[in-house]
């Protein structure tokens, strides 16, 4: 059992599974992309660990890069003002591959890929280490995923409770 702040989790998906389902992924992508000169764009923070491991494992000729979203509230209305941070041209005309570390509701991917849009890639490919099926609100076409996992909140492996936990090795999931 790990405690972070008022909550306590467990093990749910362990650190060697992670790693083989990892695998799996990086090789179907070195297929899928030979030839083809991807960018990886990582969506920050919590995609950090995920994409590390994964990109160790390609081999085909590629690119990395980062994305942030920053949410602050409006001064002016109540609404939730978000933006994208990171994006230029060179993803023009270019196969992106963005790189999650979960789709929950399907907010934020629904945002960044029209974000993306606007800078014309050949091909926009979406990547997500988790994928939380029950708790989606706008369905995304997803190429490739790690593990489908219940609508429980996990936190490691990059993902945070209160920016907290993003360290543990393994997922965890509250109890
Ligand atoms: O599908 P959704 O319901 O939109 O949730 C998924 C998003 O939530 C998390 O990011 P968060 O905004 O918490 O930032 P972080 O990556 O810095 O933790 C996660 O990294 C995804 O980007
Ligand atoms: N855990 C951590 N961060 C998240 C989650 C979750 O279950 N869903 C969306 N962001």
């Amino acid at each position: 059992m790990v405690r972070i702040q008022d909550l306590t989790f467990e093990e749910y998906i362990s650190e060697e599974r992670i790693f083989a389902r990892t695998s799996q992924l990086a090789k179907k992508i070195n297929v899928d992309f030979e030839g083809k000169n991807p960018i990886f764009l990582g969506i920050l923070n919590g995609s950090f660990m995920f994409l590390s491991e994964l990109f160790k494992q390609i081999t085909i000729e590629c690119e990395v890069s980062f994305l942030k979203v920053s949410s602050y509230e409006n001064q002016t209305s109540t609404g939730k003002v978000r933006e994208l941070i990171g994006l230029n041209k060179s993803i023009d005309n270019r196969p992106v591959i963005i790189v999650e570390d979960i789709v929950d509701t399907g907010h934020t991917l629904a945002f960044i890929k029209d974000k993306i849009s606007s800078f014309s890639p050949s091909k926009v490919s979406v990547m997500t280490l988790l994928h939380k099926v029950a708790a989606t609100k706008i369905p995304h076409e997803l190429d490739y995923v790690g593990f489908e996992i219940d609508n429980i909140f996990v936190v490691g492996f990059g993902l945070d409770y209160n920016e907290l936990g993003r360290n543990h090795r393994c997922i965890l999931a509250k109890s």
